[in-house]
């Protein structure tokens, strides 16, 4: 089914999911300038009134794919009335640049959520505004959405999300993560994507790394933070500690849970779903 509801959105697909509604958009991004997929969960109060929204930012390799279809997080949403948002992890199609050796981890699926500044990334790789400013913008005016946001990930889209509420204060009512890429300046993940897309001045990283936000006196706010203890990335690239010192130096309060044997897979998200829609829920003001 394709059903054009204004110049720039159309909806491809929607099922039936707990009561609400289950759909895939496209529309045409001025801010990434290429066309862009998405997904929304809506909950059944919506048909009633217009309810607030979680944004999920997935993590490498991912589409909006991957949250909507394994995290299992539709029937928590529906029962508390809370919509979903699943953007998409990078700019894509044809014209968009890719890594030339097609790696994983930049590039197609690895946009970092950043406003990239080096050619030729700086064109469409521009992820940071696209998730706090055009599609918000979009979404709140085309379907029942309050202007009530809370924002979480995994991996890269743990860094996004965090990275994202602390730089934004007021903007997002809490943030929460899934093995976050805490220090993303101090990684190898990190490191090679702020090389690529923000240069080698690495002054220019720090806006866009949660650690040195919250030693830089980020604003706070509720955060929630799940990090399994069997995660093959996490002495390299996640270093959940030093999200925890710089918490502990900076008098900046902060829930950081280690989840004894999770790995870093979406059976681990599957599993603290739950409690992260509930720790939103309280600060959107849903019940
Ligand atoms: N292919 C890579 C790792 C890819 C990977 O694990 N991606 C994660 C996010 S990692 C950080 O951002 C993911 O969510 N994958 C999609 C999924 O559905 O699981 C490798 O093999 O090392």
């Amino acid at each position: 089914m394709t059903d054009r509801l204004d110049e720039s959105l159309e909806l491809l697909s929607s099922v039936v999911c707990f009561g609400g509604q289950q759909n895939q958009y496209q529309h045409r991004s001025a801010v990434l300038d290429c066309t862009m997929q998405f997904s929304v969960f809506l909950p059944p109060q919506a048909e009633q009134h217009p309810v607030p929204a979680l944004y999920w930012l997935s993590g490498l390799t991912c589409t909006d794919q991957n949250f909507a279809t394994k995290a299992g997080a539709q029937r928590v949403a529906a029962e508390l009335g809370m919509a979903l948002i699943m953007p998409d992890t990078s700019p894509r199609g044809e014209g968009v640049p890719d890594d030339e050796a097609g790696a994983y981890d930049f590039g197609l699926g690895a946009g970092f959520y950043v406003n990239a500044t080096e050619v030729p990334w700086a064109t469409h790789y521009r992820m940071y505004d696209y998730i706090l400013t055009e599609l918000p913008e979009l979404l709140e005016s085309a379907m029942p959405l309050t202007e009530l946001r809370a924002i979480s990930g995994h991996s890269m889209g743990g860094h996004g999300a965090l990275m994202l509420a602390l730089r934004n204060a007021g903007r997002f009512v809490s943030a929460s993560a899934f093995s976050p890429i805490v220090n993303p300046c101090e990684c190898p993940w990190g490191q090679k994507a702020f090389s690529g897309y923000l240069g080698s001045d690495e002054t220019s990283w720090k806006a866009y790394d949660s650690v040195e936000l919250i030693r830089s006196g980020a604003t706070p706010l509720p955060l929630l933070v799940d990090q399994g203890t069997a995660d093959n990335f996490l002495d390299e690239q996640l270093k959940t500690d030093r999200l925890i010192t710089a918490c502990e130096v900076m008098n900046f309060s902060a829930e950081i849970r280690y989840q004894p044997g999770y790995d870093h897979s979406y059976y681990f998200i599957a599993s603290f779903i739950e409690s992260h829609l509930r720790f939103h829920a309280k600060h959107l003001g849903l019940r």
